[in-house]
């Protein structure tokens, strides 16, 4: 059987990956079938979340297809083909071609315009900064940081982030990186203050609604401990106290791709601060530093052990890659960054967690993850640290004692008041449901089987409110999966349904009284959201987790699914899953095809 014939026959290559094969055969009826095989493959794979092709590794795409081609084979069959463009690292690719074969890889030639783009773009704005810290700020950064010269990791990311036009700001929950950031601003502001300009334009944003509210409310609260601490009121006032989605700053253009602001026409603002940017996904991020003006300050915040974004590009691991180890190896001199290359001490890593709850002791539990170590993971799981609880062996969390254990939060949705007596009343039983909402979620590794978000929503439902329901239930929990920027309903955003009296609205935070009401018939497309995928639920935090194996093991399962599942909990952990599923899911890495890491790594195209 040919190798396009196999292809056909694999039900994971969607429609459009083998029509982009059939373009390219009806054009020129004589291409070898590996060019038109590497074409399906290089648009498959960017649907997996890789930037390009390797035709070194076909099997991580399909591994049920049994003949590939020799990988360099391949590659020189694609290098001499018509539709495969061979540029220069820093040239824009042969427009007239739709593949572009560079560095091994074979991409979409768009994906490698994204990425050549994105990785030029940021070497532009590392370029600059100062070396030494304006003397009018000194005090105020020493206030702020009063241990600074201890080796404080966050006083040293500031201290970057005042240098450096760019600068990438890593940890894992809790460790600082919006206090830090919070105190960056004000001394931001100071500067200007000082130096008799206005106060820096700021933006503050992430790459969800609810990701952007938590930002929001983290630097409220950091705000707030400012002044308890004494900090001039008139700075704290000028702090943001509000955070957009990338996508609202950007400013999107109806039915278009592109965004109002874009490289031709720059955002107004001084200092661009993006939160949870190992979601931000390669084109969205090459259209948001195109969009930073020149001479504008990017700052990004992140967490590499969590999972990549879900579309193409693992772009802050890639930054993270190229900046090396930065500021808090304490190896960082100034001067020699070029020789290692542009990006090389953009970074400042921060390790201690200051998040202490008594009821969830997280931290080793996360380290463990984070280092692949199995027995440690499952010898802390059966121990069980504070707030932490193991099911081992428990395929099906609604059956058993754990039921209602599970449903308890959910059935007390249902147990809030229908019909109020007025707009008051509906707005405080709304703000209560969306509360209860954040408690508990059911977090999974797949969407579809029996252990998938799908199939535990449907049955949840059903033990809820039985199975003539109808479809908007009082309590029931919606996620929505698209954005809808005419009614500010985004992506990832939760709503909950409930009973007015006069029929069923859906209920959402935001808007000037707090809560929104919608019609369901007016809702984008949505899921229930009693369970829902850990990668749906990146970006947002609850009281309690259940996160729910599969009974098998799944190329979808990683120690970044993992990771991303038990760092989403506050206040307490239920991992249910076998030994088997979780030594296989920390022995896989959601590693990503992508050429970012050696062009941000390499000299300046710029
Ligand atoms: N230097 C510090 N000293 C004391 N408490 C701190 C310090 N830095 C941060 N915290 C506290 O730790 C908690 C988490 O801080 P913050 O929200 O800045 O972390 P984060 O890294 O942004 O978290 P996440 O990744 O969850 O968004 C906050 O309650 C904050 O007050």
């Amino acid at each position: 059987m040919g190798l396009m014939e196999q292809l056909r026959r694999q039900p994971a290559l969607r429609a459009v990956d083998l029509a982009l094969a059939d373009v390219l055969r009806r054009r020129v009826p004589g291409t070898d079938e590996r060019v038109l095989a590497a074409a399906a493959l290089a648009s498959f794979a960017v649907s997996l979340g890789h930037a390009a092709f390797d035709p070194a590794q076909p099997r991580q795409l399909l591994p049920e297809v049994g003949a590939w081609p020799e990988a360099d084979a391949w590659r020189a069959v694609l290098a001499a083909s018509p539709w495969v463009s061979q540029p220069a690292p820093g040239e824009s690719a042969d427009s007239s071609r739709p593949l572009v074969l560079e560095g091994g890889l074979l991409y979409l030639r768009r994906y490698r315009e994204y990425e050549r783009r994105l990785a030029a773009r940021l070497q532009a704005l590392a370029r600059g900064g100062i070396d030494a810290m304006p003397e009018a700020i000194a005090p105020l950064f020493a206030a702020l940081f009063p241990d600074a010269d201890a080796g404080n990791l966050q006083a040293q990311a500031a201290r970057q982030a005042l240098l450096r036009p760019l600068l990438l700001v890593t940890g894992g929950p809790g460790t600082g990186k919006t206090t830090t950031i919070t105190r960056l601003l004000l001394l931001l502001l100071a500067q200007a203050r000082a130096e008799g300009r206005a106060p820096p334009r700021i933006a503050l944003v992430a790459p969800t609604g609810r990701a952007a509210d938590r930002v929001a409310e983290s630097l409220r609260n950091a705000v707030a401990r400012l002044r308890t601490d004494g900090i001039e009121p008139e700075l704290c006032d000028a702090l943001p106290t509000t955070a957009s989605t990338l996508h609202r700053l950007l400013g999107p253009i109806p039915d278009s791709p592109a965004f109002r602001f874009n490289a031709q026409a720059p955002l107004p603002h001084d200092v661009v601060v993006v939160d949870e940017a190992s979601m931000v996904d390669l084109p969205l991020m090459c259209k948001l530093v195109e969009a930073v003006a020149d001479g504008a300050r990017l700052i990004l915040l992140g967490d590499r052990d969590q999972l990549p974004s879900v579309e193409a590009g693992d772009v802050l691991a890639a930054i993270d890659d190229a900046a090396g180890e930065g500021a808090d190896s304490g190896e960082h001199v100034a001067g020699d960054d070029a020789a290692r290359g542009p990006l090389h001490g953009h970074r400042v890593h921060l390790r201690r967690g200051y998040r202490q709850s008594d009821a969830l002791d997280l931290a080793p539990l996360a380290d463990a993850v984070r280092d692949r170590d199995a027995e440690a993971v499952l010898q802390l799981l059966r121990e069980g640290p504070a707030g932490v609880s193991f099911h081992e062996n428990l395929a099906d969390p609604l059956r058993g004692t754990t039921r209602e254990t599970l449903l308890a939060p959910w059935r007390a949705l249902q147990a809030l008041p229908r019909d109020p007596p007025d707009e008051a009343a509906r707005h405080d039983i709304a703000q209560q449901a969306l509360a209860l909402a954040a408690r508990l979620r059911l977090l999974t590794a797949l969407r579809d089987g029996p252990q998938g978000a799908r199939t535990l929503n449907a049955r949840i439902e059903e033990l809820l409110a039985g199975p003539r329901r109808p479809p908007y239930f009082h309590g029931r929990l919606l996620l929505v999966n698209e954005n809808n920027h005419r009614l500010g309903l985004f992506n990832g955003d939760i709503g909950v349904c409930l009973d007015g009296g006069d029929g069923v609205r859906a209920w959402f935070t935001g808007g000037d009284a707090g809560v929104r009401a919608f019609h369901p018939a007016a809702l984008p497309a949505h899921d229930s959201a009693f369970a829902m995928t850990v990668h749906k639920a990146q970006g947002s935090e609850f009281d309690e987790v259940w996160l729910q194996l599969p009974t098998r093991d799944s190329r979808v399962l990683s120690r970044e699914l993992v990771y991303t599942g038990i760092t989403r909990a506050r206040r307490a952990l239920h991992v249910a899953g076998s030994a088997d599923v979780i030594k296989a899911a920390l022995a896989r890495h959601a590693t990503r095809w992508s050429g970012l890491g050696w062009r941000l790594a390499g000299e300046s195209t710029c």
